[in-house]
């Protein structure tokens, strides 16, 4: 652990990432990097320079990759892991971890998750605002579950995979790789094939 976390993006997301970095209460010192030479502080964190710089920053930071698009965050996040940076993950004080859960690297877990026992996390994931997730669920790297959503047990989400906003997915289901899941989308059957799916019962549109 170091006494410095630096975080890739300034975003919205990467505001709701450094509320959950100061919460925490690990580090002395929190900033932000961000291509957007505009942004030269949020929250009262400082914009410190752009992406390319992290190397810079190598042996003095943890960092994390705040950044909501969910191949972009991969790259990136696999460019530092490569190169040797530490990259951490954060999780809400609030949320609520069950027994035999595994969480991986440069994962986001943001207020009133709830993660039940023995579901196992990725790499790089976004699990937003009061989101849960049962028993026994895999989630794969670099998935983001939205605000809301609601997964019952023993499901399997594909890496890079996204569930909209509010969407709900039966237990025992699994949906792969490369979708996308709408907002308020029901899922009651396995995805198989990639594309985005709305309604309820999902339908693929695309
Ligand atoms: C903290 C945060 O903010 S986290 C971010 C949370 N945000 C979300 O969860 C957003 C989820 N995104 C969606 O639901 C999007 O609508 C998507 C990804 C499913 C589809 O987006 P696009 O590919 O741009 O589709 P587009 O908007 O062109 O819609 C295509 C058709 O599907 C319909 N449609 C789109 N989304 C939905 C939905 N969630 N439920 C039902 N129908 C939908 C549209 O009405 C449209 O129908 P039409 O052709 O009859 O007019």
């Amino acid at each position: 652990m170091k006494d410095k976390l630096i975080i890739i993006g300034a975003s919205g997301h990467g505001k709701v990432v450094a509320d959950i970095a100061i919460k925490m209460n690990k580090w002395q010192s929190i900033a932000f990097l961000d291509d957007d030479e505009s942004i030269k502080a949020s929250m009262g964190l400082e914009v410190i320079g752009k992406t390319t710089d992290v190397f810079t920053y190598k042996y003095e930071a943890d960092f994390f990759v705040a950044i909501g698009n969910n191949a972009t965050r991969e790259k990136i996040q696999e460019k530092l892991i490569d190169e040797g940076l530490r990259v951490v993950s954060l999780i809400h004080p609030s949320a609520v971890i069950g027994t035999d859960v595994e969480i991986g690297i440069g994962t986001a877990m943001m207020a009133g998750v709830v993660i039940n026992s023995s579901s196992r996390i990725g790499n790089g994931c976004i699990i937003n605002t009061s989101s849960s997730l049962d028993h026994d669920n895999v989630i794969e790297d670099y998935v983001h579950i939205s605000p809301g959503v609601r997964v019952a047990g023993s499901v399997r989400v594909g890496k890079g995979s996204w569930l909209g906003i509010g969407s709900v997915v039966s237990n025992n289901v699994s949906i792969c790789s490369g979708c996308k899941v709408g907002a308020g989308a029901v899922v009651v059957k396995d995805i198989t094939e990639p594309g985005t799916y709305v309604g309820v019962p999902v339908k693929k549109i695309d």
